[in-house]
């Protein structure tokens, strides 16, 4: 499918890392770096930083999420927030799904689905993680698990709500480990996908649907993994907490 359809976005996911000071300072450094980019640039901050990151953010083209949200509107949900509350603050993006919420915090496919329903609902752009273990990878079964956590993630979502969507497909064994998918396990994956979502939607609208790899992505692995034809834009953890690594991604991304 033609991959100029769809702008590929770059999304930093901080994970629990910088406290309000570090992420003003590192989003000045970063904003000007990126300022001429050529795809969607994205920053998931904690919660605690969303304001922070709003403010340094303001008037540029760098994008704000969140890391999660709920999928209730409000009530008794200690800890929890809605999306509802993010989309309020000026908030655009939200991930759902990661695998250390999966792996950590009991996620599963009908909650996530749940959550990217709530985020839609909001006005949230939700960017929905997809991924098998390494088990699963070596029992041969990663088409079928990635193709299951994707349907069961747009259960009941129309072709309207999925054009606000993305799609990272984050190998669990390739997260934070150093150990990156090949570019070409990268794209077969991202191409079973967009092919799940072929098969629900149609051709047309998979064909607008950015998918994104994430996993050890850094400024020497992102050009090969972005050019395979059904890679997107990339969802980075640690290379985005420095704003020259993930600013040399953003480029990869631009060409
Ligand atoms: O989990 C990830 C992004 O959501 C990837 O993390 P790393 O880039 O640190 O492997």
């Amino acid at each position: 499918m033609n991959k100029n359809l769809r702008t590929p976005v770059i999304a930093g996911n901080w994970k629990m890392n910088k406290n309000r000071a570090e992420a003003k300072a590192l989003l000045e450094e970063l904003c000007p770096l990126v300022k001429d980019a050529g795809c969607g640039v994205v920053v998931c901050v904690p919660f605690t930083d969303l304001e922070t990151a709003l403010a340094a953010t303001a008037g540029t083209n760098v994008k704000v999420g969140a890391q999660n949200c709920h999928f209730e509107t409000s009530g008794a949900f200690t800890g929890e927030i809605a999306a509802d509350m993010l989309a309020e603050m000026g908030v655009e993006y939200v991930v759902l799904g990661h695998s250390e919420r999966r792996q950590y915090f009991a996620e599963t496919d009908e909650t996530v689905n749940l959550r990217t329903k709530a985020a839609l609902a909001a006005g949230l752009k939700p960017i929905v993680c997809v991924g098998e273990l390494l088990a699963q990878r070596e029992q041969g079964i990663t088409a079928e698990v990635v193709s299951l956590q994707t349907k069961v993630a747009l259960q009941g979502i129309d072709a309207e709500g999925l054009r606000s969507i993305i799609i990272a497909y984050e190998p669990v064994w390739a997260i934070g480990t150093g150990k990156t998918a090949t570019a070409e396990q990268a794209g077969e994956v991202c191409a079973v996908i967009r092919a799940t979502v072929a098969g629900l939607y149609g051709e047309e609208a998979a064909s607008h649907l950015v998918v994104q790899y994430g996993g050890s992505m850094n400024a020497g692995n992102a050009a090969e993994l972005l050019a395979q034809p059904d890679v997107d834009g990339g969802l980075i953890g640690g290379a985005s907490l420095k704003a020259d690594a993930f600013s040399q991604i953003v480029e990869a991304a631009s060409k």
